[in-house]
């Protein structure tokens, strides 16, 4: 009897193993051309990140791709096969072909979190709710959501002013964070949650960066991809309620803000007018979720559920990551800041008037130190596509079988010499129209590119530039650390390891043309 089962299970394994060689073939046929990293049975080129901390991992990401000199890299992803594509010529082919629309197998993984909102939705799914949402993040609909930057910035310079003149540094972490998970709440869900000033109010904020960071370390793990495997990881290590934390605070909101949009909807319908609140503009998103859900637009109760966490989770660490790294560059880089300052002080004066829409749209200098510091440190350091047909790309004449994963990484492209010119120095110079006429339109891809790209990229840029500058007005940023001191962790998103520790000293509102020159006697 023992014998039989025996033979079964061999036969088995070898009629498995057969399948999983003859489905390989393309890529195998592909991987004996290209060169990379050899590849081991079940867990493929992932022995690399074996026992290595996220901080170590990007260094080696960054070795491997200058070991093989930028050219497309092939690497396993356990069973999968995928490719690192660098060159912005090829990164151009990917992001744009309609057959690499659809997201790699590791985005399965935040489904748990996610569903199947924007982020991790198939393609056909994704099409639909692309055209129904991208409207709320483009030209005019975007000025709906200025005057919550406005307030929520009020807000976090008043926190902020109580480390005014201290010598000890505090990290822009605590300050910057709950500032823009409040602003994407109020602009998302018309929900005025203000973690700014009650710190310990939402555990969702801290619950939804655990679960992404679990994901993300799941991805290099093989070990942990089959589903049960890791509900059995969470349990053991007891970690599973954070899941339930990050699915109950949207609902909640979600319930309660559906309650008040019917009851609208029944004095709109009764012909009361009801054009009263400023809060009527920020509840848009979500309203017009209701609307389609209510008006059959395909639209369930759990897509509405998927969309609204995508947000609060696409729209809120990325922001924070992004403005507590700007305003560190620029404590490091006084000659920087000031320059900034005084681009500030020319569109808006010493006075205390609030910052437009129009005068974000001059601040071109600051918007050169952003997109320098979306180079150096691109807060989605990694994205991966799947492609559903042959796709050629331009280096070395490859032809990527359907199937092939293609890994694209700002983290890598940003930093080649080919590309920028002392590439790990912070220069926002590398962002002149001249330097940016110079290169290939996909040589900086923060926010990805071509139709799957980042949805918020406009609104993100508005609202750093209010954050940035409006700090400046108030504070002048010190700090004690170098940019080489600056250690990087690479998980999902990609962060300092040691925060960012900065002091601030009350801003002297004068521009430095003013401030040097020599008394006349
Ligand atoms: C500096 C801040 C941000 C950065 C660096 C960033 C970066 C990115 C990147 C690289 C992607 C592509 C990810 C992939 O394909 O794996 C992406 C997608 C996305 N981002 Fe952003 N993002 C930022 C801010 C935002 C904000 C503020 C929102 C929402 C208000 C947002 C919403 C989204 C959504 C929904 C997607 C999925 C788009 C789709 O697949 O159609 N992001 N972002």
């Amino acid at each position: 009897m023992i014998e039989i089962i025996v033979y079964i299970i061999v036969v088995i394994f070898i009629v498995m193993w057969c399948y999983f060689k003859w489905h390989n073939r393309p890529f195998e046929k592909l991987a004996a051309r290209m060169p990379g990293l050899p590849a081991y049975p079940f867990i493929g080129s992932l022995y690399t990140c074996i026992g290595v901390t996220s901080e170590q991992l990007r260094s080696r990401i960054l070795d491997l791709v200058k070991d093989y000199n930028l050219g497309p890299i092939k690497c396993w992803m356990g069973p999968y096969f995928g490719v690192f594509i660098v060159r912005p010529e090829d990164i151009q082919i990917v992001l744009n072909s309609s057959n690499a629309l659809q997201k790699g197998f590791v985005y399965n993984f935040f489904k748990v979190i996610l569903g199947e909102g924007l982020f991790t939705a198939p393609i056909d799914k994704w099409r639909i709710h692309r055209r129904m949402i991208s409207p709320f993040f483009n030209g005019k609909l975007l000025e709906q959501f200025f005057p919550v930057f406005i307030e929520k910035n009020r807000i976090l310079i008043r926190n902020v002013a109580k480390q005014l003149n201290e010598t000890q540094v505090f990290d822009l972490w605590d300050y910057i964070a709950p500032f823009a998970f409040d602003t994407i709440c109020q602009n998302t869900l018309g929900y005025n949650i203000d973690t700014q000033t009650n710190k310990n109010e939402c555990e969702f904020a801290k619950a939804i960066v655990k679960t992404l960071d679990l994901e993300g370390m799941r991805i290099y793990k093989p070990w942990l991809y089959p589903e049960f495997v890791f509900s059995m990881y969470l349990k053991l290590t007891g970690q599973q309620r954070v899941f339930e934390t990050v699915r109950k605070f949207p609902l909640q909101v979600i319930k309660e803000k559906k309650a008040e949009f019917d009851q609208r909807k029944k004095l709109i319908d009764a012909k009361i007018d009801v054009t009263n609140s400023n809060e009527h503009q920020s509840k848009l998103f979500l309203d017009t979720l209701f609307e389609l859900n209510n008006g059959g637009g395909n639209f369930s109760d759990s897509d509405i559920r998927d969309e609204v966490i995508t947000m609060l989770a696409a729209g809120s660490e990325t922001n924070a990551i992004t403005i507590c790294f700007c305003l560190l560059m620029l404590a490091i880089h006084q000659d920087i800041q000031d320059k900034v300052y005084d681009e500030i002080y020319d569109i808006l004066d010493d006075s205390d008037h609030m910052i437009s829409i129009e005068d974000t749209t001059r601040l071109v200098y600051l918007e050169q130190v952003l997109n320098e510091t979306l180079r150096l440190f691109p807060a989605g350091p990694m994205q991966l596509k799947e492609i559903q047909e042959d796709l050629k790309i331009s280096s070395s004449d490859y032809v990527l079988p359907k199937g092939t994963m293609c890994v694209i990484s700002p983290l890598v492209t940003h930093i080649s010499p080919d590309l920028y010119s002392n590439p790990r120095d912070f220069n926002p110079e590398n962002f002149s129209p001249e330097n940016i006429a110079k290169r290939h339109r996909y040589s900086f891809i923060p926010f990805s590119g071509g139709p799957r790209g980042c949805i918020g990229s406009k609104y993100v840029m508005m609202i750093m530039k209010v954050t940035v500058s409006t700090f400046l007005r108030h504070f002048s940023v010190h700090t004690n650390i170098k940019l080489t001191d600056i250690k990087l962790k690479l998980d999902v998103l990609m962060r300092s390891v040691d925060g960012y520790p900065v002091t601030i000293q009350p801003r002297h509102k004068r521009p430095t043309y003013k401030r040097n020159k020599k008394p006349l006697r």
